[in-house]
């Protein structure tokens, strides 16, 4: 059977800082960590200090053994959505890079609009004149 996760965009996940509202982003993974805060075995104030980013690098820098990682499916959430739009900074990019695309466009269509025509005018009875010739001999 399908299992329904939530998806939250990084933004989102990020919003939730708080010692009363503690949310970890770890591996693409989020954890609410609010009610697990004065129990971790490493002290709240990391965790305090790992949320509202991606805290992935600073989860596996500890060392975790194999029983938290077992123990951290109990805080699960949800995940964080992959699409482009979620993440801001890929947003911003994509963004910059339709424009750069839009101005490319706008000059190729330019450059058709301008070229094109005297190009043809003049190709084309060069090409022509050719044939003709390389026929008559
Ligand atoms: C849901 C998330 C987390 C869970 C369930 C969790 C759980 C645990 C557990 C059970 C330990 C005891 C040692 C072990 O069994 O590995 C531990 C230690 C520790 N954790 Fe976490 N942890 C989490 C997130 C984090 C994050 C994000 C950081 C870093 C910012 C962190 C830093 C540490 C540190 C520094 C120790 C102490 C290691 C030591 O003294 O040997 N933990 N954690």
């Amino acid at each position: 059977m399908p299992t329904i996760t939530k998806l939250f965009s990084v933004k989102e996940a990020s919003q939730h800082n708080t010692r009363d509202d503690c949310w970890l982003i770890i591996d693409g993974k989020v954890y609410d960590v609010t009610k697990y805060l004065d129990d971790h075995p490493g002290g709240d104030d990391v965790l305090l200090s790992a949320t509202g980013r991606d805290s992935t690098e600073d989860f596996e820098d500890a060392g975790h053994s194999s029983d938290a990682r077992k123990l951290m499916e109990e805080f699960f959430i949800g995940e964080i959505d992959t699409d482009s739009t979620a993440i801001p900074e890929l947003e911003i990019f994509t963004k910059d890079h339709q424009k750069s695309s839009d101005l490319a466009n706008k000059f190729l269509n330019k450059a058709v609009q301008y070229w094109a025509f005297p190009a043809a005018a003049i190709g084309i009875p060069i090409v022509v004149a050719a044939l003709l010739y390389s026929h008559k001999r």
